[in-house]
């Protein structure tokens, strides 16, 4: 209580309790700030693991990776220090001089090395420095793979595009909120839905003793894992303007191609006032552009090591992102004998319509409405149509789906596929606006981003049919 007095009293004391060096201070080096501004000369610690170990006449040069950036430091230890328990693998404390080689590059001349904990390699350690594996290899062993350089590299980047998107939204003004996982609507209404219930509490059992349905024994009603946290963000933006949300979503599709996952996160914005989708297609073709650019300066490592071909930019980066209306899409495809079903648009027609565009990204919009979710608005000039726009990407096809959304509460009424969505319809009573949105999957978005070819790379433990294990 004192306490808090003393922080309402004096706001300058809470300060100084929150001192963040105090609170920070740790008796050792990050290797990224190491490596970024050497002190040569000083007393250095550091902790990490051996990636790699060579062993030389008098010295060994061990290469010493703690997560934080794409480098590792070198380390050179005399033989004299050198133990059996220091391995590849094995994590160390290490202590020493940091240092210059005669060809400028920094690494840390020990004078004390601990080893915190061996790497019996020999007992089943599945990587070795020597040898490429590839990313199916790496898949086996989810529990350990952050301990390769390719994965390491891929989650690094992921940070950095979480915190550039963070940046682009909020630059645009955009309140970021969170939208729940727990939810009693499926949105795009595909029925790919995870059902959610107690297991096996006292409840349950009782009513499963009765044969009565156990759906709804917790919330009272069916609830589900969330896919897609758009009637929410919609709510809140008809209270507080421009919103959006990152956060997981879930959708049971049965389908182990390497563009899907179970579980996956969504960045989902919803425009305040926005009544033309071109403000949707800007919007979001900054939003890429910002993220490739910025991405490329805080990882320029890190992406180099996923692929060697990233350290040439993609070709689209300085160009204006292509439209076509739907139908125009459709033709190219005909003449390109991919003749489009009731479907719609599928992947590998997806991918042709960005090859057609040379690389460059392509907005398919005006999409037929039966295509289409319940929620998006009838394009003005023709009813079979809506204001929709997929956006599509190399290696990955779609990567962003958005439209403005019916704010007519009649014609919404109309199209509302339950009785429990009677609360969005609402939304369209009271002082209602027109709006727009998308949402893009953050893991089909480090595809583009890396060049990565399977979506389960790119996060650390994905979630695809039969693969929950840990
Ligand atoms: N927020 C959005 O517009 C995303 C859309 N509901 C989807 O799941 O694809």
């Amino acid at each position: 209580m004192w306490f808090k007095n003393a922080v309402t009293r004096f706001p300058q004391a809470w300060f100084k309790v929150c001192n963040v060096k105090s609170v920070c201070c740790r008796n050792y080096s990050v290797i990224s700030s190491v490596l970024e501004k050497p002190n040569i000369g000083d007393d250095t610690e550091v902790k990490g693991w051996v990636r790699n170990l060579r062993v030389m006449k008098g010295v060994v040069f061990a290469d010493v990776s703690d997560g934080s950036c794409a480098q590792r430091l070198q380390v050179v230890i005399p033989k004299d220090l050198k133990t059996d328990a220091l391995t590849y693998g094995s994590s160390v404390h290490v202590s020493g001089i940091l240092s210059k080689t005669p060809k400028g590059q920094v690494e840390l001349v020990a004078n004390k090395v601990k080893v915190l904990g061996e790497c019996v390699v020999l007992d089943g350690y599945p990587f070795n420095p020597r040898t490429v594996h590839p990313p199916e290899y790496m898949r086996q062993f989810l529990h350990l793979r952050s301990r390769t350089n390719y994965i390491s590299a891929i989650l690094r980047v992921r940070n950095s595009v979480t915190r550039h998107i963070h940046d682009y939204f909020a630059a645009h003004n955009y309140i970021h909120i969170n939208t729940p996982i727990l939810t009693s609507n499926d949105c795009e209404g595909a029925g790919e839905v995870f059902k959610v219930q107690p297991d096996s509490s006292a409840t349950v059992k009782a009513m499963m003793q009765e044969g009565k349905d156990t759906d709804s024994a917790y919330f009272g009603s069916k609830t589900f894992l969330s896919v897609s946290g758009q009637l929410h963000l919609e709510a809140v933006c008809r209270g507080m303007g421009n919103v959006y949300t990152l956060g997981p979503t879930f959708r049971a599709e049965n389908s182990r191609s390497r563009l899907h996952l179970s579980e996956f996160y969504m960045l989902e914005a919803e425009a305040a006032f926005c009544d033309s989708l071109d403000q949707l297609q800007e919007l979001i073709e900054g939003l890429l552009k910002h993220v490739l650019v910025q991405t490329r300066n805080s990882n320029e490592a890190d992406l180099f090591i996923i692929d060697k071909a990233n350290a040439s930019p993609p070709v689209w980066i300085d160009k204006k992102f292509i439209t076509l209306s739907y139908d125009e899409a459709r033709n190219i495809l005909e003449k390109k004998h991919l003749d489009v079903t009731e479907e719609g648009i599928n992947k590998e027609q997806e991918l042709a319509l960005v090859e057609y565009c040379n690389g460059t990204p392509v907005f398919v919009v005006r999409w037929p409405k039966n295509l289409k979710s319940f929620y998006m608005k009838e394009c003005a000039d023709d009813n079979s149509k809506v204001e929709a726009l997929d956006l599509l990407t190399p290696i990955t096809g779609e990567v962003v789906g958005g439209s403005l959304r019916e704010d007519d509460y009649e014609k919404l009424k109309q199209k509302l596929p339950s009785e429990a969505l009677n609360w969005y319809l609402e939304l369209r009573k009271f002082g209602n606006i027109p709006t727009g949105g998308f949402g893009l999957g953050l893991e089909r978005l480090l595809q583009v981003v890396c060049s990565v070819n399977n979506i389960k790379d790119t996060l650390p433990f994905p979630r695809w049919p039969h693969n929950c294990d840990m």
